[in-house]
């Protein structure tokens, strides 16, 4: 494709996803499904840059505004950030818009004038209040703020990169080595081993994994490093009962049943019955089928769950959340969930912990872990539940694993008995885990 037609396209991404109220991923999977005609390259491209915009989207927007020009559509923020980010001139963009078929239209008097306001500037400026140097929307900026204060920054320019791409070794079918030369058989070369997940890899971004046999074999699994040290912190052990309540696609229910050696037996639940067909899939490919159950329930109140009162040794609750500490992975994320989705989201999350509380036996334990970085879904349910559950007692993360990564600090966080992880201090995507052990039997 001519630059001039990439440019063209994301531009028609971009639109599109800004009319719609879809997922960023389906637009461009819905955009590339109907046009197969587009080479591999020149869809990493249009996505990087598509991708892009959305990553600058409050920065872009300022420098629009700043520089009087009303239009803040796909067209206006792709010369903006050619011209602020490629440190292209009036006569570079005017080669891309051409006219010429799906090419965009020639520039016009505004957009050249435009482009000149920005020709030597970069994309950040002190100016910018804090919302938009972080890329945030008001409201989520306030928030956080609160928690990470002078970090912020530091903190959300760490979200504001793409993410590489873990995976986690299945031990029920090789060892990490044998995963390593499988992938470099397969033409895979600078794979690093994550630095705290023990079984885990990490590879450069834009590596297609499904193609390989480590991954046909069901050697490796596609998992973020923070969600295999929740799998890792659940400690779930040979012969026990576990629950895993909210499985969805099975992630860490497959890395228990590894942790397990596929002995004992798991219980995994979802309301989503597609999203277990899909765990079903990957517990037969990772040889993890026959300690695994599944079951789709009605919801936290399912009267088989309600059965199992006091019955399982592990309880994990990987509860629905914004998913706010995937943004390296879902950049849009921020733009499209609002206070009233968290406060929604934060009951029924009370809801689950109470629920998955009551299947603990005595002795046994609670994990709780949420992909979000908001301390409404995270710190303050927790502190609710240790206050209302003297039955149970919070277990400090280096007690289950003394080499734990410590928490990202966050101001009342310290030596508090649960884990945060932040792709700014370790990497991995923005993660919470609190573990509890139950020291009643209780009847709730
Ligand atoms: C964060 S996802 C789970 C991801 C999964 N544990 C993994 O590692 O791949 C949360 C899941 O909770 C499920 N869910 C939503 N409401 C639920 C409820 N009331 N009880 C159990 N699961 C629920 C959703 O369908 C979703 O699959």
């Amino acid at each position: 494709m001519k630059p001039g037609a990439r440019i063209a396209a994301v531009i028609e991404l971009y639109d599109g996803w800004t009319h719609t109220r879809d997922d960023a991923d389906r637009v461009v999977s819905g955009y590339f499904g109907n046009r197969r005609y587009i080479g591999g390259s020149d869809r990493r491209d249009i996505g990087e840059r598509f991708y892009n915009l959305i990553r600058h989207q409050a920065r872009l927007g300022w420098w629009l505004a700043e520089c009087g020009y009303e239009y803040q559509d796909g067209r206006a923020r792709a010369i903006a950030q050619l011209a602020l980010q490629n440190g292209r001139s009036v006569d570079d963009i005017s080669d891309m818009f051409n006219g010429e078929e799906f090419c965009p239209d020639v520039l016009h008097p505004a957009e050249r004038h435009l482009i000149s306001k920005l020709s030597g500037q970069t994309i950040d400026h002190d100016a910018q209040p804090g919302a938009v140097k972080t890329e945030l929307p008001k409201w989520l900026y306030a928030e956080l703020l609160k928690l990470h204060h002078e970090n912020l920054q530091a903190e959300m320019a760490a979200y504001n990169q793409p993410a590489k791409l873990d995976l986690r070794v299945n031990t029920l079918r090789g060892s990490v080595d044998s995963a390593i030369r499988s992938l470099e058989q397969d033409g895979i070369h600078n794979i690093e081993k994550t630095p705290y997940a023990p079984n885990g890899l990490r590879l450069p971004l834009g590596v297609n994994m499904l193609v390989t046999a480590a991954y046909k074999d069901g050697l490796i699994e596609i998992q973020d490093e923070a969600s295999q040290i929740c799998v890792r912190l659940a400690d779930a052990q040979p012969g026990m009962t576990v629950l895993d309540m909210c499985a969805g696609g099975g992630g860490k229910t497959l890395g228990m049943a590894a942790d397990m050696r596929g002995r004992g037996r798991i219980l995994a639940c979802d309301t989503h019955g597609a999203r277990l067909d899909s765990a079903r899939k990957r517990a037969k490919r990772a040889g993890a089928g026959d300690c695994i159950q599944l079951r789709i329930i009605a919801d936290e109140r399912d009267s088989w769950l309600r059965s199992k009162s006091g019955f399982f040794d592990r309880v994990l609750l990987d509860v629905p959340c914004s998913g706010l500490g995937t943004l390296r992975r879902n950049p849009a994320l921020r733009w499209r969930i609002g206070q009233r989705d968290i406060r929604a989201l934060s009951l029924q999350q009370a809801k689950i912990l109470k629920a998955g509380a009551g299947r603990v036996t005595k002795g046994g334990r609670l994990i709780y872990a949420t992909c979000s970085i908001l301390g409404e879904e995270n710190e303050r349910l927790i502190e609710t539940f240790m206050r209302d559950r003297k039955d149970f007692k919070p277990v400090p993360i280096n007690e289950i694993w003394p080499d734990a990564p410590a928490s990202v600090p966050v101001p009342g966080g310290k030596d508090k008995p649960w884990l945060r992880l932040s792709p700014n201090v370790h990497g991995t995507d923005g993660f919470f885990v609190a573990v509890f052990e139950r020291t009643a039997k209780g009847n709730k």
